[in-house]
Order: structure tokens, then sequence, then C-alpha cells
């Protein structure tokens, strides 16, 4: 059973143990220094399909102990040539209350607030996500980088149903949004590198594409994400509050990002 943590004995610097590809190559997070970066012409907007789902279709969003997640319809997919893309799920990366930077990347050395990742398989040979997950060419992953600021509506179309969540393996149906509106306005503007999962079993597995612009939610929003859920479960005394649920950034060792803008 899937028993790490993001703290104590079972932390990330000990996932390796049970784990082997944590220790491994191609890790993620990374700390994106803009001056490493190389200009890649050829990256083009990202696109994406059915991503405005209808109010009748049902999600499920649920508390896995490490993160909130929203399970999405494969029928979702992004185009990022020459590969087609089926969406999985979306999760969240955060700090805590009192410290409000929790994201997974950084650029140039700068934490943000939390990391949203809607987390896609490659459908033209995989039949489903548990196939692709630990296939090199198995998994994309779009990053959206999260700052305190605006009131965000978009993301009250779940956050309004985390109450639901409270505790690990808990899940309510949310009717179906916009997923698009959670995303930034452009999304021609990325930083893009061959990566992992960040979690257990750290495969080796992710086209990581991590969008410049961070979006906006407010600091109620951010309130709640980062205090509404545990992750132990509904009947367990000790009560663990989640929180911090980020993986510290790792080598890039000479893995170059490309990036589709050029200031
Ligand atoms: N940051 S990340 O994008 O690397 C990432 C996570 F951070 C994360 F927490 C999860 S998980 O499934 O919620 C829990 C651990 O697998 C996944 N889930 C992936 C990994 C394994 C798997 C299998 C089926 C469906 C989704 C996933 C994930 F890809
Ligand atoms: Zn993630």
């Amino acid at each position: 059973a899937d028993k790490w943590t993001y703290n104590g004995p079972e932390g990330e610097h000990h996932w390796s143990r049970h784990y082997p590809f944590c220790g491994g190559a191609f890790q993620s997070p990374i700390d994106i220094q803009t001056d490493l970066l190389r200009f890649d012409p050829t990256l083009r907007p990202i696109e994406l399909h059915d991503y405005n789902l209808s109010a009748n279709e049902h999600l499920t969003l649920g508390n896995n102990g490490h993160s909130v997640q929203l399970s999405l319809p494969s029928r979702m997919f992004l185009s990022s040539p020459p590969h087609r893309y089926s969406a999985a799920q979306l999760h969240f990366h955060w700090g805590s209350t009192s410290t409000p930077t929790g994201s997974e990347h950084l650029v140039n050395g700068k934490r943000f607030a939390a990391e949203m990742h809607i987390v896609h398989f490659n459908s033209d040979k995989y039949a489903n996500v548990s196939m692709a997950v630990d296939k090199s060419d198995g998994l994309a992953v779009l990053g959206v980088l999260v700052e305190v600021g605006e009131f965000n509506p978009a993301f009250d179309q779940f956050l309004k149903f985390i109450n639901g969540i409270k505790y690990r393996n808990q899940r309510v149906k949310v009717p179906g949004f916009n997923i698009r509106s959670l995303l930034p306005a452009r999304l021609d503007e990325y930083y893009r590198y061959d990566g992992s999962l960040t979690t257990p079993p750290c495969y080796p597995s992710v086209l990581w594409t991590l969008f410049r612009s961070p979006i906006q939610i407010s600091p109620k929003q951010f309130l709640s994400l980062a205090s509404a859920v545990y992750s132990s479960r509904a009947q367990e005394s000790n009560s663990v509050p989640m929180n911090g649920n980020y993986r510290r950034p790792q080598l890039a060792d000479h893995r170059v990002v490309l990036v589709s803008f050029q200031e």
C-alpha cells in the first residue's frame, strides 16, 4: 500500500527505498532557471479538446491521502504533436495556511503558493493511464502555478464541495464545468522538459508542460484548499492535516528545458 508521506520517516528522502525510480534520473519537479532555457520555435500553443464539460457530466472529487484530485473523462484530450494525450485527473500541491508557498516547480528559485497538475496519458499508444504511467512516452502533465490574489470563480466549481472529502478515501460527485477556465489565458507560453511523476512511484514517464503565467485564487480560497483536508481517515483518532504536499526540486543535471516564448 502507498504509505509514503511528505515528511518524517516515510518522507521524500526515504521514497527510493520502496520506490527505486525516486532515486533515479529525470526526476521532477525542478527549479526552472530561466538562464538555462532554450527557445524552441517548434513549440506550438497547447490545443485542448472537449475541456468544456457539461454540468450533467459528473466528476469524482476525491481525497486520496496525498492530494485533492478530480477525475476527468478520457474524451477530453490535449494535442501536442505528434501525439494525443487523453485526460485522466487533475490534482493540487500546496503549502500550509501559515506558509502559502507549496508549488512543486520553482521559477528562478521562486516557489508559488500552490500548483495544479492535469494528468494526461498517451492515448495513441495506451488504453488507460495505469497502462501508460510507467512508460517513457506514457504521460503528459500540464502544470499551472497558483498565486494568492483575485477570487477565481472556476476554482469554486469544485472547491465548494471540498468539505465532503475532508478525510482519506472520501469522494463526492461534482457537476462538470469548463476545465479550460482553470488554466491561464496564454496556452502558447510554457516551459517544456522530460521528467517524472512527483510522487512515488516517480516513474520517468512525464512530458512536462508548465505554463508561464500563474493563475490566481483568493486568500479565502487558498485557506480552504490548505486547511480543509486531512491525509488521515475519518475514524482515525489523531487526524493529520494534509499540507506541504509538494516534493522538493530535483537536480536538473544537464536536462534541457525548452521554452516556447522569447520574452
Ligand atoms: N504530480 S504528479 O502529476 O506526478 C501525480 C501526483 F502528484 C499524484 F499525487 C498522483 S496520485 O494518483 O494522486 C497519488 C500518487 O500516485 C498522480 N497520479 C498518477 C501517478 C500514478 C497514477 C496512476 C493512475 C492515475 C494517475 C496516476 C500523479 F501523476
Ligand atoms: Zn502533481
